[in-house]
């Protein structure tokens, strides 16, 4: 086995042209280079860090404070947060947002159609409470979805794909197909609330986890791009920015990097949660397209 960032991990699958196992932030990453997309997967979480579709900026930001290796949660890309989200619905797990972002994964099969890549990954053996898998589509579109199977007991699911969405200045975005939803917002412990029947602008930190499956479209005018992200199997839409007022208190951003991304985090969460029994499964996925 390797020691992660000494050397490259030795592939178990067969990988396709324009995929190798390296090393990217220090840690073991599944690399992917096609015509289509660069893109950088670390095996620690399952974590997709970076998505470039040939022709446009990365889709997703990562921190340039963030820490890397085992157990620790990555700032940024696509964290993957269950099977509880935040401090569970009862407010009592200690370790926010799960495990599922802390634990090693094992790339379990590669393939390339076209210049599409998918990879798939599994959740490791021991942790016997639940199984996951998650593929992650990757092209033109960036596409990730998440499959989580219970184990011998019944499981009170939450999950979520807890995206950063690189963007020129979250102060100029403007997010739609969120109108009108009820959301509770965790700024205030946890109030419920309406958003207004008008896209949304935001003006201040923003912790909202919202009622609504619907897709959504951040318009980002700095960057001249719009992102569509598609979600399915989800319940809720976490919205999420620390701003200046709360980013003093993260020590893996940059105090004055908050303007650089948005969460919108596709989500099983809250009441939302799915109710499995033992062996049942339940999957989690969303799409992205980035247009002009
Ligand atoms: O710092 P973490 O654990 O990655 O969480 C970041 C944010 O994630 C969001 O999903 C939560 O709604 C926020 O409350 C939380 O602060």
């Amino acid at each position: 086995m390797n020691t992660p960032g000494t050397a490259a991990p030795v592939p178990a699958v067969s990988l396709p042209e324009g995929v190798t196992l390296g090393s990217a932030h220090g840690v073991d990453a599944a690399l992917v280079d096609t015509p289509a997309v660069t893109a950088t997967l670390l095996l620690d979480g399952a974590h997709l860090t970076s998505a470039v579709p040939a022709g446009e900026q990365d889709l997703l930001w990562l921190s340039p404070a963030s820490a890397f290796g085992p157990g620790e949660a990555v700032r940024g890309g696509v964290p993957l947060v269950g099977p509880w989200f935040g401090p569970g619905r009862d407010q009592s797990q200690e370790v926010k947002h799960g495990w599922l972002r802390n634990v090693r994964w094992d790339l379990t099969s590669a393939e390339r159609s076209g210049d599409e890549v998918t990879l798939t990954l599994t959740s490791p053996a021991d942790r016997t409470e639940l199984s996951a898998t998650l593929e992650v589509r990757l092209g033109a579109e960036v596409s990730l979805e998440l499959t989580i199977t219970a184990g011998e007991q019944p499981l009170e699911l939450e999950a979520a794909l807890h995206t950063y969405l690189a963007v020129g200045d979250v102060r100029r975005i403007e997010i739609q197909g969120l109108e009108g939803a009820d959301y509770l917002d965790n700024t205030r412990g946890l109030t419920p609330d309406t958003l207004a029947h008008a896209p949304l602008h935001l003006t201040e930190a923003t912790d909202r986890v919202v009622d609504s499956t619907a897709e959504v479209t951040v318009v980002d005018e700095a960057a001249g791009r719009r992102v569509v992200s598609t979600p399915r199997g989800t319940s809720r839409t976490v919205v999420w920015n620390p701003w200046d007022t709360l980013v003093t208190g993260m020590a893996d951003i940059p105090d004055e990097a908050w303007p650089e991304f948005v969460c919108i985090e596709p989500a099983a969460a809250k009441e939302g949660f799915v109710a499995l029994e033992p062996g049942a499964s339940h999957s989690l996925g969303v799409t992205y397209r980035i247009e002009h």
